[in-house]
């Protein structure tokens, strides 16, 4: 099991979204990170053969998926960042109806169906209608159509927006148990949802891969470029102009201040050990190379 991307490109009109990405993927999770309008669901829409690139190729086991959708169709599993489920419907029926869609008879539907809500908790709304379900009961709900037909590159876009914080931790571990024998693409631009679960990780920054790495990689490279400052909050302003500036706190004695920077931000300034949120913020400024 192999997706390839190589030297990938995509342009709409005269604006370059992506430009020369190139990624090998294995089984197992890959964190896809980026500010907002880095191109991340650009990406995820070619690897789910929505749109093609406008040069290079992407492989899923040595096949062209531009010329040849269908041989990656039959074994993908795609959340998008903007999955609705229709409100009128059971889980059920939404997921009969899916699985219609994806070619599934309806008697290996059913029995998937069962193993899936049961595997997402979801057994006991089974007759509830979907417009009565919170955000991540919906979600569960995107994540079992996807997996209908037990995909070996499941793509997961942004699919953590809108859940609260118990949610976005069950919907990280289910991610988890799916991810050993399958490709799993988690998009976000949220740190803390790939911390724990993803064993590598891509950066995308204005269309550029600017970093393929592990968390461990990328903390390191933050290493000796984290300081606690503490200022006047008169100043703060003045400093998140100079400088990143990943958290700040108001206390009695000023502002404190976890700066990413390559040199001591103020006299007083003590180094921290960097965490991933530091090193992301670090990865994507021009101090970490990124422009
Ligand atoms: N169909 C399109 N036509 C023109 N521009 C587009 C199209 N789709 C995306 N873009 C532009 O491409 C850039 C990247 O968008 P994309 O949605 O891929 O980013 P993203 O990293 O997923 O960000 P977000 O988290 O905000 O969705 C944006 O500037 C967006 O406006």
């Amino acid at each position: 099991m192999e997706l390839k991307i190589e030297h990938v490109t995509k342009s709409y009109g005269s604006k370059q979204v992506l430009n020369q990405v190139t990624l090998h993927l294995k089984p197992g999770i890959l964190g896809l990170l980026g500010p907002n309008g880095a191109g991340k669901s650009t990406l995820m829409r070619m690897l789910s053969t929505l749109e093609k690139p406008t040069s290079g190729v992407i492989t899923w086991n040595s096949v062209d998926i531009a010329q040849h959708p269908d041989e990656l169709r039959a074994e993908l599993g795609y959340l998008p960042q903007d999955f609705g489920v229709y409100p009128n419907m059971t889980p059920v029926e939404f997921l009969e109806y899916m699985a219609a869609m994806k070619g599934l008879t309806l008697k290996s539907a059913r029995k998937r169906i069962d193993e899936l809500l049961e595997i997402l908790n979801l057994s006991n709304d089974r007759k509830k209608l979907l417009g009565g379900f919170s955000g991540g009961m919906k979600q569960r709900v995107g994540i079992a159509q996807a997996l209908l037909n037990d995909p070996s590159l499941l793509i997961v876009d942004e699919p953590t927006v809108g859940l609260d914080p118990e949610e976005r931790i069950r919907f990280r571990n289910l991610l988890s148990t799916m991810s050993s024998n399958r490709i799993v693409i988690l998009s976000t631009h949220i740190v803390t949802d790939i911390e724990s679960i993803a064993p590598d990780i891509a950066i995308l920054f204005r269309g550029r891969l600017v970093n393929f790495t592990t968390p461990e990689g990328l903390i390191q490279r933050a290493d000796n470029k984290v300081w606690l400052s503490i200022f006047p909050s008169s100043e703060l302003q003045e400093m998140q102009e100079k400088y990143i500036i990943s958290s700040s706190i108001h206390r009695s004695d000023g502002v404190h201040a976890r700066i990413v920077s390559d040199f001591r931000p103020s006299q007083n300034a003590v180094l921290l050990p960097s965490t991933l949120e530091d090193a992301y913020l670090y990865a994507v400024s021009p101090l970490g190379g990124a422009s």
